[in-house]
């Protein structure tokens, strides 16, 4: 699995620049900008009567999703909406799936798509902003497959953080937030999800050729340098062709 996602991962960029960029940081470009951008999905979602620009982030458990995220927002001005923060907001709000929702996070398994697909819609539909980033989604095909038929849109490009599995298990046990599942038992199963239902959504869009694979390892400072021309390059593109 994880060759598979490796060896799909060749270089293949759109402008010089992005490309020098891309290529100098290390980073597997496939075609995301050009194949994408230049022919926006017409969705069925569209703040401010736009098409938003759509980057999904995905990687195991500890894979540092949410602290590369917090960077984007602040270098790039996405909005952040993390899969697994809108669900353990309906657990804090004690809504209908509350409990449901509590369960399935306590036992590392993936919440039924049609609940988390309806909140990430409603937080799309409700943001003034055009781009995102979606954060721990799609975890399984049948999640993917259930936000292309609701939202109608494919993600813009999708960000991979490739992680050892021992750093990831390490970040993960040393998050100390407070979370149900931050435990060792928990890991191990989230880690089992991963690798059989979450590796297959990689794979598909690897295939796609939407898949930037960034290296997970090393400080929160390097890994951002890794980012960092991925986002560069689509507001170049943004601002000198119009394109979101
Ligand atoms: N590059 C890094 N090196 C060491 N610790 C990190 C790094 N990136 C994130 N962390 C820490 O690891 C934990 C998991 O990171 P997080 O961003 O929550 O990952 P994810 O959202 O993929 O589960 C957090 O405590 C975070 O502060
Ligand atoms: O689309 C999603 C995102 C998260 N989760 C659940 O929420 C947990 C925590 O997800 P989060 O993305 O917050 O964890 P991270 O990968 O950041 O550690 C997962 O293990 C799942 O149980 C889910 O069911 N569907
Ligand atoms: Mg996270």
């Amino acid at each position: 699995m994880w060759r598979r996602v490796t060896s799909l991962s060749t270089v293949i960029g759109s402008s010089k620049l992005s490309l020098l960029n891309l290529r100098q940081a290390g980073v597997n470009f496939q075609e995301a900008f050009s194949s994408n951008v230049q022919t926006p999905a017409e969705g069925r979602i569209s703040p401010n009567g736009k098409t938003p620009f759509i980057t999904f982030v995905l990687g195991g458990p500890g894979s540092g999703k949410g602290t590369q995220c917090a960077r984007i927002v602040e270098t790039f001005g996405f909005t952040h909406l993390s899969a697994g923060d809108l669900l353990r907001h309906e657990i804090f709000l004690n809504s209908e799936n509350g409990a449901m929702i509590l369960n399935a996070i306590k036992e590392g398994k993936i919440v039924p798509s049609e609940v988390t697909v309806k909140l990430i819609k409603r937080a799309i539909e409700s943001s003034v902003n055009d781009k995102f980033l979606i954060d721990g989604f799609p975890r399984c095909e049948e999640n993917r497959m259930t936000y292309e038929r609701i939202i109608g849109k494919e993600p813009n490009i999708v960000l991979f953080f490739d992680c050892p599995q021992e750093e990831m298990v390490k970040r993960v046990l040393s998050r100390n937030q407070g979370r149900v599942d931050d435990n060792i038992d928990t890991v191990k199963e989230r880690l089992k999800v991963f690798k059989t239902l979450n590796l297959p959504v990689i794979n598909y869009y690897a295939e796609k050729g939407k898949l930037l694979k960034i290296d997970g390892t090393g400080t929160e400072d390097e890994i951002f340098e890794r980012v960092r021309p991925v986002f560069a390059a689509w507001r170049y593109r943004s601002k000198h062709f119009g394109l979101v």
